[in-house]
């Protein structure tokens, strides 16, 4: 058994990996914070918890108590993890950070995108991201995990196949897509109400959203080389759930993508590469650390399309941080993560 701390339990990534560690079998939670909440037992703010975790309840965060875990997920906004992260490794602990404080290996470009200086540009270089089908080796020995965004985890999985093999023109890339709204997280702001969200449905930071730089990182390292992309957010009336439909420019004839994509995805637990001519659902994968990708050319045209879904809170955060934990400390890749989604 090991003994874990999550920073930031209150909000929706924070209850979604206590969820899901309520099945882990070697895993213990030892503390979680919450400023706000602080003295409130867990299972009184989050009832669907009763019988898992009767005890827990949430305490400030305190890096002395939190350095005797093994591990401790950031499951908090931006900077956190930079004023506490050091400290943790200094004590031995690992950490699994949830937001995007050490996604982008250049300081100066996160303070851009970011707007605030970088607050421990010193632990980049050891950091590693966690999407485990790019680097699920270095995942193993690491020690600091960015845990990659939601929307980049969609994208980059359905890009990998056709970049690596040089089959689509890497400058004009074009992701479209649409996310539900506990992507923007469980504090209250106006345009997740349910009078603004539901039935409606609206594109948002077209011009540059931060998780630009973030999937262009991962790509140009696919690729072997600068991407061009052209990525568009929307939200969408649904609580979990990303969709993104990728659009590349074939170079020259592909020859079978449907088996690429079978091939590329073969001895990946949580990527799900559907039958030719499939339309993947965001409910399909509702709840579970699951990647569903279907690829079409249409037309035996020049344009390839990948249609790409996960849960925002699971493969898109929580479970991949789970994921990342398993592997860095040898268990079962799928310990905690092997429950089906829900259906309807
Ligand atoms: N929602 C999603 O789909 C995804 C979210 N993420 C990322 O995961 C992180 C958490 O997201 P989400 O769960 O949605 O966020 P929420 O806004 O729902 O929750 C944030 C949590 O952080 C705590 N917190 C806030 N400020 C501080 C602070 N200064 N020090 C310590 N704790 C703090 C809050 O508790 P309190 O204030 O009481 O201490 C709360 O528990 C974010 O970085 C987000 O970008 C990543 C992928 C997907
Ligand atoms: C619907 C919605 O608002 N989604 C969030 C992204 C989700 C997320 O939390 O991403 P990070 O982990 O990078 O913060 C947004 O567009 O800002």
């Amino acid at each position: 058994m090991i003994k874990v701390g999550i920073v930031g339990g209150t909000g929706y990534t924070g209850v979604e990996l206590l969820r899901l560690l309520a099945q882990h079998p070697q895993v213990e939670v030892e503390a979680i914070t919450s400023r706000s909440e602080a003295g409130v037992r867990v299972c009184d703010m989050y009832p669907n918890l009763r019988g898992h975790y009767d005890e827990l309840a949430f305490s400030e965060p305190d890096p002395k108590r939190l350095g005797t875990c093994d591990a401790v997920f950031f499951a908090t906004p931006h900077g956190v993890a930079h004023a506490l992260a050091g400290e943790l490794l200094e004590r031995g602990t690992r950490v699994i950070d949830l937001s995007a404080d050490f996604r982008l290996r250049d300081a100066e470009v996160w303070a851009e995108w970011y707007g605030q200086p970088h607050g421990a540009p010193e632990l980049l270089e050891e950091a590693v991201y966690g999407l485990p089908e790019m680097h699920r080796e270095r995942i193993r020995q690491a020690r600091l995990i960015a845990v990659p965004g939601c929307y980049p985890t969609a994208v980059q999985l359905g890009l990998l196949p056709l970049l690596e093999a040089g089959l689509i023109d890497a400058d004009h890339l074009i992701a479209d897509c649409k996310s539900g709204v506990t992507g923007a997280g469980r504090g209250a702001k106006v345009p997740s109400l349910l009078a603004e969200a539901s039935e409606s449905m609206k594109a948002y930071g077209a011009s540059g959203h931060r998780h630009l730089p973030e999937i262009r990182q991962g790509l140009a390292d696919a690729a072997n080389g600068p991407v061009g992309l052209t990525f568009v957010p929307h939200l969408t009336p649904m609580i979990r759930g990303i969709h993104a439909t990728l659009y590349g420019r074939l170079t020259g004839e592909p020859g079978d993508l449907q088996a690429l994509f079978e091939r590329r995805f073969a001895d990946e637990p949580f990527v799900d590469v559907m039958p030719a001519g499939s339309h993947p659902e965001t409910r399909s994968v509702k709840g579970a650390n699951v990647c569903r990708l279907a690829v079409h050319r249409p037309g035996n045209g020049d344009t390839v399309v990948v249609l790409s879904v996960i849960d925002n809170l699971v493969k898109g955060a929580s479970g991949q941080a789970v994921q990342n934990l398993n592997l860095m400390f040898g268990f079962d890749e799928h310990a905690g993560l092997a429950a089906p989604a829900l259906m309807p």
